[in-house]
């Protein structure tokens, strides 16, 4: 049994109402069960103090978060603002933001760093895209990413790593386990060469189209410490197996 205990983290990106806050009952009531997994939910920020309201014990987590506490960012919100509204926790780095808002590794990793500071466990994300992987290229962009986006880990917030490769996300597609396990493996080597003994118990999650079917046998590979579910999470449904499959573990 792995050390580090597994983390099943659901984004539900730009989906979400108040109405969908029903579902966090029955996902808090299964991850009270999980006795050794940390279950989390990101909705988008409207939705944070209300998740956070009636989370039950689930922590509820941010999506993105600027680098700065405060100042003229008109439409972004700080470290300090997340957590004043509930949040335990924030993703930065996403692929779909790196595309959309052409965020750099060096903005990922300023980022990072401000919600590391504040406390927030943060879930950097890098990943290769379908034509790095033909290209035959996926670990050197992944290595690339990591050198750039990751910050100093030190700090009050924990700092987690998701490998999402992009072809994967959203497409029903997930990675191989063989794939899963090379990535992860050169993650994890990144991790220990950077930051020594920390770097072992850095949990690195797995992302890109995680559901009930697929989630036993990618939480069996070597360094998959949990999962960054996007579709899947957005409904007690199909994310409560999820959860249950990382607890039998
Ligand atoms: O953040 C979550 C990932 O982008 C995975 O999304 P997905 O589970 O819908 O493929």
């Amino acid at each position: 049994m792995s050390v580090r205990r597994k983390l099943i983290a659901g984004n539900w990106k730009m989906n979400g109402s108040r109405a969908q806050l029903a579902e966090l009952s029955a996902i808090a009531a299964a991850a009270r069960e999980a006795a050794g997994v940390d279950v989390a939910i990101c909705p988008p920020f409207t939705l944070i103090s209300l998740a956070a309201a009636r989370a039950g014990g689930l922590a509820i987590g941010a999506q993105d978060c600027h680098q700065s506490d405060s100042g003229a960012h008109t439409g972004n919100v700080s470290a300090p603002m997340l957590k004043e509204a509930g949040a335990r926790l924030t993703i930065v780095g996403h692929s779909e933001r790196r595309a959309d808002q052409h965020e750099s590794d060096a903005l990922v990793s300023a980022k990072a760093q401000a919600a590391i500071r504040h406390g927030l466990r943060t879930i950097v994300c890098v990943g290769e895209s379908e034509a790095d992987r033909a290209a035959g290229r996926a670990g050197k962009v992944v290595s690339a990413q990591l050198s750039g986006s990751l910050p100093d880990p030190e700090g009050d917030g924990e700092m987690v790593v998701a490998y999402e490769p992009i072809w994967a996300i959203g497409t029903g597609k997930s990675a191989t386990t063989a794939d899963v396990a090379e990535m992860h493996a050169l993650i994890r080597a990144h991790l220990i060469d950077n930051f020594g003994d920390r770097g072992g118990r850095i949990r690195i999650l797995y992302g890109g189209s995680v559901k009930a079917e697929n989630a036993a046998e990618l939480f069996a590979v070597d360094n998959v410490d949990g999962a960054l579910v996007g579709g899947a999470s957005l409904t007690a449904e199909q994310f409560v197996p999820i959860i249950q499959a990382a607890a039998r573990c």
